[in-house]
This record gives C-alpha cells, structure tokens and sequence, in this order.
C-alpha cells in the first residue's frame, strides 16, 4: 500500500463492525445503493471496492478503476462480477462463501416448507380479518423425496437438514465424487432428468453459470411429477421463469418458492401474479449472524489483499486455506525469485516453461507456485502491472506455454525442490531452487552449476574461466568502487573450462565499474540481477 491509507468504497450495506475494521486502516466511503454511472465515474478514486449482489462490477467499471486492486463480495455468489475482466486487470475478486451458507440454507427450509404449507397466504388471510381453513390445504415433507440440484456447501446442509423431516434426499451434482453423496445421506442421480422425474420438491443450490442457466425449463417441468413444488435459494433463472410460469399455469407445479429473481428488485415479474408463488426479496443471508459473519470475514480479507497478502477465498487464484497459506509463503518466494532470474540471465524469449514439482511440495496446491513464479518471470520485463492474479493471463498473452510436473518421490536428497525448465529460440536454460532448514529460500542450481545461494536484492552473476588470478582483480575492482561484496560463491561443471561466480553485494553496481569489470582478464560476461 505504499504507505498511503488505501481509498475503499462500500457500494451496500455491511455491518458497523465491519466498517470499523476497514476505517481503522483506510479512508471509507459508504454509498449504499450506487447506481452504475456514478459508480463508473467515481471508482478511478478508489483502491477497493466491496459490494454484495448489486452493483454491477461490469468491465467498463474495472477499466476505469484505474487503481483499483480488490473487489470484495460481500457474500457468495460473484455473478454481478466480471471475474474474468478482473483477472486480466489484475484485480483480486475475494468473497466470503462459508459465511452465509447456514442463513441461505435455513432459508431454503422456511421457504420449502412456506410453500408447502401456504404460510403467507394463510397469514395475510388472517391479518385481513379471514380465517377459511380449508384453502390452505397443505402437503407434508414426511415421506416424500427431494431432488437437490447442486451438493456443495448449501446444498449438503439442505440435504441433512431434510434427512430429519424424514425426506428421501436425491441429489445430482455431476461435479463432486460419490462419497460426497454417501458422507451427505443423498442418493446420487446419474442425470439431472432423473433427480426431476422422481422428486416430490426440487430445490437448487449450484453457482449460476452457461451450464445452470435454464437447467430447469421446459424439458424438466414436462417430465416432472404432477404438483412437484420447487424452491430457488439460489440465483434467479437457474429455474428458467418462463417456463416455470408456464407449468404453473398447467398445474404441473403446486408451488414455487423463489428468493431470487433474474432481475432483481423483481418488480413486474410475471411470477408475482400467482397465488402459489411465494417470495421473498433475496434474504437468503439476511441474518445478524450471517451478515456479522460476512462482514468481518469479508473486511479482514480485503485488508490483507489490499497489502499484496495471499487470503483464503480468493475467487482468481487457486484456494488456499488459511494454515495453507503460512506453508506456502517461503515457497512463493522462492518460486517468484526463480522465476525473475530468467530475464535477467538470458536475452532470449522463453516460448516453453516446465516447473518441476519435486519431494514434499508435490503435495501441495503448486497452482499458486506457478502463478508466483511467472509474476516473477514478467515482472523484470513488465513492471508492477504485474501480480499473481494475471500473471498466467500475461504469460498466455505472450505465447508462453507453462507445464507443471510433480513429483512425490525426491531424486536430489532436498526435502522439496521446485526445478524449472525453459525453452526458446533453440536454447534450454535451467534453473532450481530449494528452503533451507530455517525455511529461506536458495537457489541451488543454474543451469549446470549446483550452488546454494541467498536471493538477495543486488546480485551478480559472473561466468569466466576457471583458473588462478581472475576472482581477485574482479573483487578488487568492486572495493575500490567502494561496493561490499555481502557473499561470494563460484561453481563449476568441468576444471578449467567455464565456472560461475554469484556475487551478493550491498549496493546496486554503477554502470563504470560493470564496464570496467567486464574488460577484466579471464572474465566472459557480467549479469546484474536484482531479486
Ligand atoms: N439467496 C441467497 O441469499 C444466497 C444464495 N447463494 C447462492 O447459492 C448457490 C449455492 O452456493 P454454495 O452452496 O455456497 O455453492 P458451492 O460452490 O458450495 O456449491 C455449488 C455446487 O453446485 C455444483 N454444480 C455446479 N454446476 C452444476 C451443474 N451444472 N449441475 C449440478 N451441479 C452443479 C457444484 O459442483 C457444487 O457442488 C450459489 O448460487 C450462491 O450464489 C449463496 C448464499 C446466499
Ligand atoms: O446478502 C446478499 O448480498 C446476497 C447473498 C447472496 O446471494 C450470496 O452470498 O450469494
């Protein structure tokens, strides 16, 4: 954050604590209920935004966000986002889906079991002074089978939550693996057509996507079980609102239970006219606990973000969990400092890059290595436009093809070791890198030369020829340019022949003494490398 109190702008209502958290480490703005031509106008004063399912963060809206770093969701689901323009702006996207999953989850039973039992027709009847019983016959969820579209988070709560009204729970979520149904007491369904012929209630739990868009339409409600009741807790036109209308009017469908809309507030929605459509006005995580959990979690991650730290949650990086992330943190580095040596070494497009994954780290979520290293790779060569968000995006862009290999077993005695290999114009350049018992990271090979070697801020690398008399006047030369030599270490692969030096010093080398190194006897080349 360069110091500076970062700028964030809050464009809907999150809870006081959480306000106060962001407050004490940066300037606030609160604009609850922003429409999208101020929010493009005013977004360029900001370094992080946080929204819940309005606004839209369209591209046009990251495109001016000219020092814009971190989007936040305060929630789930990150459709009112364009995470793909994000990335490629390389903005973080950070949300907080565990927090709110219990409130949607809980509201999905109100609303099932709302809808089941004309509650807020009866209500209202009531409160006008009626009472006629006898329309509000209901139906039991004792007995009857559940079809659950989607078994993550919400969904598997659903599920074990039914399992105690005695329901047959039936799920299809073609995504996750069988033991996930088994661990949920769901029956797996091998096509989604399956899950609807036989449910007696139909409710959706998964993202909204190209795939879930429509998933229950025409074909579904024409196959469904005559007075099926269906539940969407989820996002508006994963159950498509036409034909829902339409099975509504055919009397295929007994009721419906709609917390989401495809365009919210959903004023004038068709849908409304029905008696037997219950809603609500996308409450699903409206709760204290919900909203306090979402809020906090959702301030501390974007705080942590805002200082370049890698957070949990993080919709464009690979998921890490939080004690993950501690783990990881010595071999990010390291991976980002192999990856800046390239550029550095060689004047020579990299068209192939191969990371080796070898011993303990293979076990790891080396995705975010790998991102870690080709920020390391560009940044020498694009500055700081560059960050782990985009850095696979940049690389793609730049014709580079990145492969990742792992490997369990360790063929060098290092307890992990991430090797690197690259290809362009012909040549292949090699480089690998190890943590040391106190977890620092070194460098312990380039090309042929094995070596163990601190990354520090100025460094030199220095081929020349391997005999008496070369490293002396080249160390001499740095003293007497006033530059201390912080650690020296020389490799070679054949006596006699070429042998590297990698020099660490404690101040950059000015341009007259690298010329005048250069000239020196025995020397073939000079390479400044900053880390
Ligand atoms: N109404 C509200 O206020 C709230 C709504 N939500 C929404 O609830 C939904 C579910 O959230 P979570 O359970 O946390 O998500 P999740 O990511 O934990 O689970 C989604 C599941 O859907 C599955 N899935 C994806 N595509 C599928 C497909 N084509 N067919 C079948 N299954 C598919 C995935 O494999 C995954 O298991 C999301 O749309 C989210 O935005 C979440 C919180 C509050
Ligand atoms: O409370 C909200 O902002 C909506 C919650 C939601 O839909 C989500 O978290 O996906």
């Amino acid at each position: 954050m360069n110091g500076a109190r970062p700028k964030i702008l809050v464009g809907d209502k999150i809870v006081d604590e959480a306000l106060e958290m962001l407050r004490a480490e940066a300037d606030v703005d609160v604009r609850i209920g922003i429409g999208q031509p101020e929010l493009e106008e005013i977004i360029e004063n900001y370094d992080a935004l946080i929204v819940r399912s309005i606004p839209l963060v369209t591209e046009e809206v990251i495109r001016r966000g000219k020092r814009l770093k971190v989007v936040g969701r305060a929630g789930n689901g990150v459709d009112n986002i364009d995470v793909a323009a994000a990335t490629r702006h390389g903005v973080v996207v950070v949300n907080t889906p565990d927090s709110n999953s219990f409130s949607a989850g809980e509201h999905t039973i109100a609303l099932m079991l709302a809808s089941a039992r004309n509650l807020p027709q009866a209500h209202q009847t009531v409160k006008d002074g009626g009472w006629g019983r006898s329309r509000f016959m209901g139906n039991e969820l004792y007995g009857k089978t559940v079809g659950i579209v989607g078994l993550g988070r919400i969904g598997s709560f659903v599920a074990t939550r039914l399992k105690a009204f005695n329901m047959r729970v039936i799920a299809y979520d073609p995504y996750i693996p069988l033991e996930r149904f088994k661990r949920f007491g769901a029956e797996r369904m091998e096509t989604l057509n399956d899950l609807v012929r036989q449910s007696d209630f139909i409710t959706v739990h998964t993202p909204k996507t190209e795939e879930t868009i429509g998933m229950i339409g025409m074909e579904q409600f024409r196959i469904a079980k005559k007075g099926v009741r269906v539940v969407n807790c989820a996002r508006g036109g994963i159950i498509d609102e036409e034909a829902l209308a339409w099975a509504l009017k055919e009397g295929i469908v007994a009721s419906a239970a709609l917390d989401v809309f495809t365009k919210e507030p959903c004023t004038g929605n068709p849908l409304l006219e029905f008696d037997n459509v219950v809603v609500t006005p996308h409450i699903g995580a409206t709760t204290f606990e919900a909203q306090h959990r979402v809020g906090t979690d959702l301030a501390n991650y974007v705080l942590s973000a805002l200082k370049g730290e890698i957070v949990p949650n993080t919709v464009n990086l690979p998921c890490l969990l939080g004690e993950e992330i501690d783990t990881m943190r010595p071999f990010l580095e390291l991976a980002e400092y192999l990856g800046r040596l390239y550029y550095q070494l060689e004047k020579v497009p990299a068209e192939r890059v191969e990371l080796i994954y070898n011993g303990e780290i293979a076990r790891k979520e080396t995705g975010i290595l790998t991102l870690a290293f080709l920020k390391g790779l560009l940044s020498p060569v694009m500055g700081d436009q560059v960050n782990l968000v985009n850095a696979s995006w940049l690389a793609e862009n730049r014709g580079i093809k990145v492969c990742e290999r792992r490997d369990e077993v360790s063929k060098t005695g290092h307890v992990s070791l991430i090797s690197v290999i690259f290809t362009g114009a012909g040549r292949r350049v090699e480089y690998a890198g190890t943590l040391a018992w106190d977890q620092s990271p070194r460098i312990v090979r380039v090309n042929g030369y094995q070596l163990d070697v601190v990354p520090t801020p100025y460094m030199l690398f220095v081929e020349h020829i391997d005999r008496p008399g070369v490293i002396g006047p080249f160390a001499s030369a740095l003293g007497e340019a006033d530059i201390n030599i912080a650690m020296m270490q020389v490799a070679r692969t054949v006596k006699g022949e070429v042998a590297l030096m990698i020099l660490s010093v404690d101040s950059p080398v000015d341009e007259s003494t690298l010329r005048r190194v250069r000239q020196l006897k025995g020397i073939i080349n000079v390479k400044v490398v900053f880390m």
